[in-house]
């Protein structure tokens, strides 16, 4: 069971404290509770639980809950070369951002992998990558024949056909046997179960089991609606954690043997900098004490940027979907190791080529996915279908910050998009809309199509299409890098490949802050694996000898 209760004489009962009952958080407790079964662990959540809760589990729901009272909503600063009104969706409710998210699932490309080493994550590599994705508990399976409606199958022939480019049956199944993806389209994977249409998120493939009373976890606790507030420190080392219950109860919590810090790319650097650990600059300006210095806490902000193109359609779109993005395309539109002459050290620092890996990709979404484009004027069709070009390795580079020392100031979220000097980002969106177009006069899906409604035909030079572009620019909700793994010998690295903080002991950090560089595709699987390494890793000191393979 869950509870939102604890009393003060259990607040020294636990070996290990989980922050954030997670994407990450939730791997982390099913698996430690598992490895160590006479080890006490505590997750505490900030939001409720999602266990029997209908408006959460049901995914083709998904986009009611953004912007709800399980959304954190952040903001993001004024962005001269993009979009400033982007509204920033990050879930308080169990389960994090896969309770809230459209569960599109890939593995992360070999390519992906080859960098984070060449960063100084020693360790995280493809085959380990995959080893420990293979060992997901979640549902994972391409979109079901049942979900798959009529236009969106016009559309993967199109794109075909437009682009000469094949259908791809099992994305993963490619990225596995090849390591990456080319050029190439067809039906998501999507973590969910195709009878009921329920999410299988972290929360429902790894803690209901446990709630169900399917397995027994006597050593499990599950604290939702407590806020933690505070990260202590004593002689550098991270002694728990200050939290509030539900009830406004106030307790310090301080386990036994360590702190694990999965509140999210945005909370976990916003609770380090509220507990004095990160630049001790934007520190003192703000009166926090700075208890560590860290200058990489907030640096390092990553997303992938999309845009929209819209039409409105003849017809209404067949019910049959999953969520309402059933499918996408990838796309390469720089020529063969292109990467190797990016002048940026920090996006690729060894120079790795990147032969022909897809560097342009779209959903689709059979909705009038029109958040961006009404603002200015367009209109609304009932029956619209657009696709999404977005920039799968993006080089602008954010921050997120700080503006006060006041805990119910929400940070700052600089995303500084389309700042790269060698416009690569804005470059990638206009291919991504030029492509889109030439699929749009390709039958069948040529057939569906009433009217393009934005940008709208008046809008054609690369100039004219960069700029419409960027103004309606939205993310695919992936946040990322704040808290960066990297080498001993980078200053910027936030935690090393064992994840644990540089120059503090007793704590870790495992969320999709630590990723050091974006990966090619959506990143869910990625932060789940980050969640089943840090597992193997805790339970690894702690005497677990369950795979071998877990040592570094
Ligand atoms: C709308 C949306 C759609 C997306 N779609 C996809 C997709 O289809 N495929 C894909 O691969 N990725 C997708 N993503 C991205 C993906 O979901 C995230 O990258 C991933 O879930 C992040 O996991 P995490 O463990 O880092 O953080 P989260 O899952 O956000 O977990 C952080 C948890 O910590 C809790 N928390 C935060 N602060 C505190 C605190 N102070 N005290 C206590 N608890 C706290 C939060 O409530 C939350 O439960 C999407 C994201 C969003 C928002």
């Amino acid at each position: 069971m869950t509870t939102t209760f604890l009393s003060s004489s259990q607040v020294g009962d636990f070996d290990y404290v989980i922050v954030g009952g997670g994407t990450a958080g939730c791997v982390i407790a099913s698996r430690l509770s598992e490895y160590l079964p006479h080890k006490k662990i505590l997750t505490i959540e900030a939001g409720p639980s999602d266990f029997n809760n209908d408006r959460v589990l049901k995914l083709k729901e998904w986009l009611t809950l953004l912007g709800g009272d399980l959304d954190y909503d952040y903001g993001t600063t004024e962005q001269p070369n993009g979009n400033s009104h982007i509204r920033h969706s990050r879930a308080k409710v169990l389960g994090g951002c896969s309770s809230h998210n459209t569960l599109i699932s890939f593995r992360p490309f070999e390519y992906d992998c080859q960098v984070w080493e060449s960063m100084g994550c020693k360790g995280w590599n493809f085959k380990t990558m995959m080893r420990l994705i293979d060992n997901l508990r979640n549902q994972i399976q391409p979109v079901h024949n049942r979900h798959r409606n009529q236009v969106c199958k016009d559309w993967i022939k199109s794109c075909s056909t437009a682009m000469d480019i094949p259908i791809i049956k099992d994305f993963n199944q490619e990225i596995c046997e090849t390591g990456s993806l080319q050029q190439g389209v067809g039906f998501f994977s999507v973590a969910y179960n195709p009878d009921d249409g329920r999410r299988s998120s972290a929360s429902v493939a790894y803690i209901h089991p446990v709630l169900r009373g399917d397995e027994n976890r006597p050593n499990l606790t599950i604290l939702t609606n407590a806020w933690v507030s505070k990260v202590n420190v004593s002689n550098k080392t991270v002694t728990g954690v200050n939290i509030t219950l539900q009830s406004g109860t106030k307790l310090t919590i301080s386990p036994k043997i360590e702190t694990i810090l999965c509140a999210g790319a945005v909370d976990t650097c916003r609770l380090l900098l509220l507990s004095g650990i990160g630049p001790s600059k934007q520190l003192t300006d703000l009166s926090i004490p700075v208890i560590h210095s860290l200058p990489g806490v907030g640096e390092n902000l990553l997303d992938h940027p999309e845009t929209i193109i819209m039409w409105e359609l003849n017809a209404p779109i067949p019910p049959q979907t999953t969520m309402d993005s059933d499918a996408g395309i990838f796309l390469r539109r720089e020529l063969p190791d292109a990467a190797t002459s990016n002048t940026d050290p920090f996006l690729n620092p060894k120079g790795l080529p990147d032969g022909t890996i897809a560097d342009v990709m779209m959903h689709c979404y059979q909705i009038p996915f029109c958040l961006n484009t009404t603002r200015l004027g367009y209109d609304a069709p009932l029956n619209a279908f657009c696709m999404t070009p977005n920039i799968p390795r993006p080089r602008s580079r954010g921050r997120i910050f700080l503006t006060s020392s006041d805990p119910a100031v929400k940070p700052s979220l600089d995303f500084r998009y389309f700042t790269d000097p060698e416009d690569y980002d804005a470059q990638t969106l206009v291919a991504g809309l030029k492509a889109a177009r030439k699929i749009a006069q390709q039958a069948p899906f040529s057939k569906w199509l009433k009217r393009e409604v934005a940008p709208g035909p008046a809008v054609q030079t690369d100039q004219e299409l960069s700029e419409y572009g960027r103004k309606v620019a939205h993310t695919v909700y992936h946040p990322a890098g704040t808290t960066k793994m990297g080498a001993k010998e980078d200053e910027m690295a936030v935690v090393d490949p064992e994840l644990k903080i540089r120059g503090l002991k007793g704590v870790r950090i495992a969320d999709a802050g630590v990723f050091p560089s974006m990966t090619t595709i959506n990143p869910m699987l990625t932060v789940l694996a980050v969640g089943e390494r840090a597992a193997e890793l805790i339970a690894w000191e702690a005497g677990w000898r369950g795979d071998v393979r877990a040592r570094l």
